[in-house]
């Protein structure tokens, strides 16, 4: 007969590094001193062609909603407005998550489900000067058909439902690029898209933030695409200097195979993601 392994004894995919395998062992020893901070798109929600279709895979909000009672701090760290990430989310009338914060925009935005209060500050007046030159732009190139998808502190040109997504993106980028900086902004490239935003916010600045209000010596951050590289680079530099210890987890993609070689542990996509996820709560034994 086979025998059947316990699930708080099954094997998950393990990070490759020793620093991934000790800030996987901090977080198992101090899980009160440990931080979870995850990007929305394409880690907890698999990618879509509908920005507005997204959802959080349903086995990753139930893993979250084991594991937020047990960690000092559960986050999502995203580039969508925070209340666009609460509605596609699933996580407000999850019991575990009672303590969950988003930070939306990049770090711009934060809810916590604490309060049930959104801090949302106005957006930068270049966007919207931006957003009014953009119909004309795209006229002239040729690219009438890019989706634009308007956040108010940002606006994102969407290309995955063109007949050759990453032509366009390449034809888009040098113009998009030119038009953000005149106005003071940054085109920041992702899969699919090009972003129109405020590059005084990243997820970098947003997590060093958490890890200082939180007091968290163990960090563990997932992610997918370029947006989440500011993040990784802040934590690397923190575990250089001894702040914490940090596991970096590579949602992979054939899209996007930039964070993969930066990672502690990679995995296939949001589904594995979700496994992981279970996984981490049979080991915490949430
Ligand atoms: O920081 P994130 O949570 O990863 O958000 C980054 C951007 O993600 C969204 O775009 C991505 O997901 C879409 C829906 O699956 C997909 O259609 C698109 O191709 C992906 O790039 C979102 O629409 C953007 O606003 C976010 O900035």
């Amino acid at each position: 007969m086979m025998a059947i392994m316990p699930s708080s004894e099954a094997p998950q995919p393990a990070p490759t590094t020793d620093a991934g395998r000790a800030a996987l062992d901090a977080v198992v020893a101090d899980p009160a001193r440990a931080l979870l901070a995850l990007d929305f798109d394409g880690t907890l929600a698999p990618i879509v062609d509908d920005p507005e279709q997204a959802a959080v895979h349903p086995r990753a909000v139930a893993a979250l909603d084991r594991i937020g009672p047990c960690l000092g701090k559960v986050a999502v760290v995203t580039g969508r407005p925070v209340l666009t990430a609460l509605r596609l989310g699933g996580f407000d009338d999850r019991p575990g998550l009672s303590r969950l914060s988003i930070l939306g925009q990049y770090g711009a935005e934060r809810w916590d489900a604490q309060t049930g209060e959104a801090d949302i500050p106005p957006p930068p007046a270049a966007i919207a000067e931006v957003e009014s030159r953009l119909p004309r732009l795209l006229d002239d190139l040729g690219l009438g058909d890019v989706a634009l998808e308007k956040k108010g502190r940002a606006v994102v040109l969407h290309t995955r439902r063109l007949a050759d997504p990453a032509e366009a993106q390449r034809r888009l980028a040098g113009p998009v690029a030119a038009l953000a900086r005149s106005h003071g902004l940054a085109a920041e490239q992702g899969r699919n898209v090009i972003e129109v935003r405020d590059p005084s916010v990243d997820k970098g600045r947003a997590l060093r933030d958490l890890v200082a209000q939180t007091g968290a010596t163990a960090v563990v951050y997932a992610g997918d695409d370029l947006g989440d590289l500011p993040a990784y680079v802040a934590l690397q530099s923190m575990r250089a200097a001894g702040e914490v210890r940090a596991l970096l987890v590579a949602v992979a993609s054939a899209e996007q195979p930039a964070l993969v070689p930066r990672s502690d542990l990679a995995v296939d996509g949001p589904e594995e993601l979700a496994d992981w996820l279970e996984r981490l709560a049979d080991r915490l034994g949430c």
